[in-house]
């Protein structure tokens, strides 16, 4: 039982009503979206296979032809209450299951171990029916705090949950092990939750609209340090996105060498030059936010333009290369970041500054919180599940990750997205889920044929859809 239940029990609501209402929520879910047909309820010994004996009587006494298998006899008193109500036959987990829809309500939030015996048996033998698997509130076999299974697990076509999403809705594979997620609310109020699902209704009331008397020096500035000659793209990938996401001024700084071919591309984007990481630190002094680590290169140039960077008062981006030179000694790193900072690391990169972290946490989301914690920054740690984590604690999953996300360059935009909200002021904690979420919603926008070069782009028509329902 979670927390919230115990909370909601205490507050007089009994555990037999959210059961009802549980049940409900699924039946709910199936009537919208089944015709009738044959349905076998899979029942386990706790709440979840209570939850499991209210489905199959709202689903009988609609007419639903409702075999009910159960793993054990019921072991707590609300789920023998439940199946005290449930009139019909209750017979063994063994032997195949027949046509029609499954319910799966072996186990929920108290997997307390792998499945085995009768109950792995009955998992596996629905491999390949996931679209006609209805899991109550996980799929059975995937704790509820994680999102890795503990062994065979089911792996369902919808998961109806309640109150909230758990990590194992939202983090990989527990999130493909779920299909469709609803979210059934069953009363129990408000209850702190510091996990985010990442989305516009966490941060769009902070979104930095230009106002009617706002210039271009108030609408933000933002640099970005140009790679070498030869590698100058990845910063004018970063600071169009930037430019996109409405910073009133982008730089680019570039060293001599590389100034040639990046003035050859850049047009509303401004260009600088700068030999020394004294030069560099001067040219950033009036930014507002600085993106380094984009094709910078691993060398410790691009540390010195770090630490230098981190004398001026802009809030940074560091991603990439800018992450990899701090490997030797992180705290180097730690030391000169403060809160308005950002790190954007892909796993690897996060192995590198956070060693054995993503290894010793149950989970991506307590990784990226400790981390942020170490740090003293808020860290966004990339991947299908990109998690952002802010030193206090604040953490959220971004769930509209794309595919097309998986092309050259695009790390590269969301940095500068990153920074051209920060730079307009936006709280980076707040600018990192907005950056993630608009990046993944313009992949989405695009689909196949993505190239990084069409993100900038993209933002416009999203920008457009949060500015109509601000
Ligand atoms: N969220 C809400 O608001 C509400 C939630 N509700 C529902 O309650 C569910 C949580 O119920 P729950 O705590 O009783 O746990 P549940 O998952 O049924 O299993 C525990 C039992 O399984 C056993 N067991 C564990 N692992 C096992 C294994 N591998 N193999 C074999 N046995 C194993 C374990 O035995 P033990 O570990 O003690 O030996 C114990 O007997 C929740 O998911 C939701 O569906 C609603 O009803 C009300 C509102
Ligand atoms: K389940």
């Amino acid at each position: 039982m979670t927390a919230a239940d115990r909370a909601a029990i205490a507050a007089g609501t009994p555990g037999e009503m959210l059961m009802e209402r549980a049940g409900q929520g699924v039946v709910e879910a199936i009537l919208a979206r089944f015709e009738v047909q044959p349905v076998t309820v899979l029942c386990g010994p706790g709440n979840n296979g209570g939850d499991g004996y209210v489905v199959a009587r709202l689903l009988s006494e609609r007419g639903w032809p409702v075999e009910v298998r159960a793993l054990a006899e019921p072991a707590t008193d609300d789920a023998r209450t439940m199946r005290g109500r449930w009139s019909g036959p209750v017979k063994p987990l063994s032997g195949p299951v027949g046509e029609g829809l499954v319910v799966d309500a072996l186990f929920g939030a108290g997997l307390a171990r792998p499945l085995d015996g009768l109950a792995a048996a009955a998992v596996t033998a629905l491999t390949n029916r996931a679209e006609q698997v209805i899991a109550v509130d996980i799929p059975s076999g995937l704790p509820g705090d994680t999102g890795a299974p503990l062994g065979v697990a089911v792996c369902a076509g919808l998961t109806v949950t309640f109150h909230a999403r758990k990590p194992a809705h939202v983090l990989e594979p527990g999130r493909s092990l779920c299909g469709e997620i609803v979210v059934v609310d069953i009363g129990l109020g408000e209850t702190p939750t510091r996990l985010v699902e990442n989305g516009p209704e966490a941060w769009a009331a902070r979104f930095p609209w230009p106002e009617t008397h706002s210039h271009k020096h108030a609408r933000g500035r933002l640099i970005v340090v140009s790679g070498d000659a030869w590698s100058t793209g990845a910063a004018r990938l970063a600071s169009r996105g930037g430019l996109r996401i409405g910073a009133g001024l982008v730089t680019i700084l570039s060293t001599e060498e590389a100034l040639a071919s990046n003035a050859a591309h850049l047009e509303a984007v401004m260009l600088k030059p700068f030999a020394t990481e004294l030069e560099l630190e001067q040219a950033a002094d009036h930014a507002d936010a600085a993106i380094i680590g984009p094709a910078a290169g691993v060398s410790e140039t691009t540390l010195l333009n770090v630490l230098a960077l981190a004398r001026t008062g802009a809030a940074l981006v560091i991603d990439a290369d800018a992450i990899t030179v701090f490997r030797d000694d992180p705290e180097e790193l730690f030391s000169v970041l403060d809160r308005d900072d950002v790190l954007t690391p892909h796993p690897g990169e996060f192995e590198r500054l956070f060693p054995g972290v993503l290894k010793a946490a149950p989970e991506r989301i307590t990784a990226a919180r400790r981390a942020a914690e170490r740090a003293g920054s808020v860290v966004l740690l990339k991947g299908p599940d990109t998690v952002i984590a802010a030193p206090d604690g604040r953490a959220a999953v971004n769930l509209n990750g794309s595919p097309w996300l998986a092309t050259a360059g695009s790390g590269d935009v969301l940095a500068g997205f990153i920074g051209g909200l920060v730079s307009q002021g936006m709280d980076s904690f707040d600018a990192a889920c907005a950056g993630a979420w608009i990046h993944a919603e313009a992949a989405a926008l695009h689909g196949p044929g993505l190239i990084s070069e069409d993100l900038p782009g993209l933002a416009p028509r999203i920008l457009r859809r949060l500015y109509a329902e601000r």
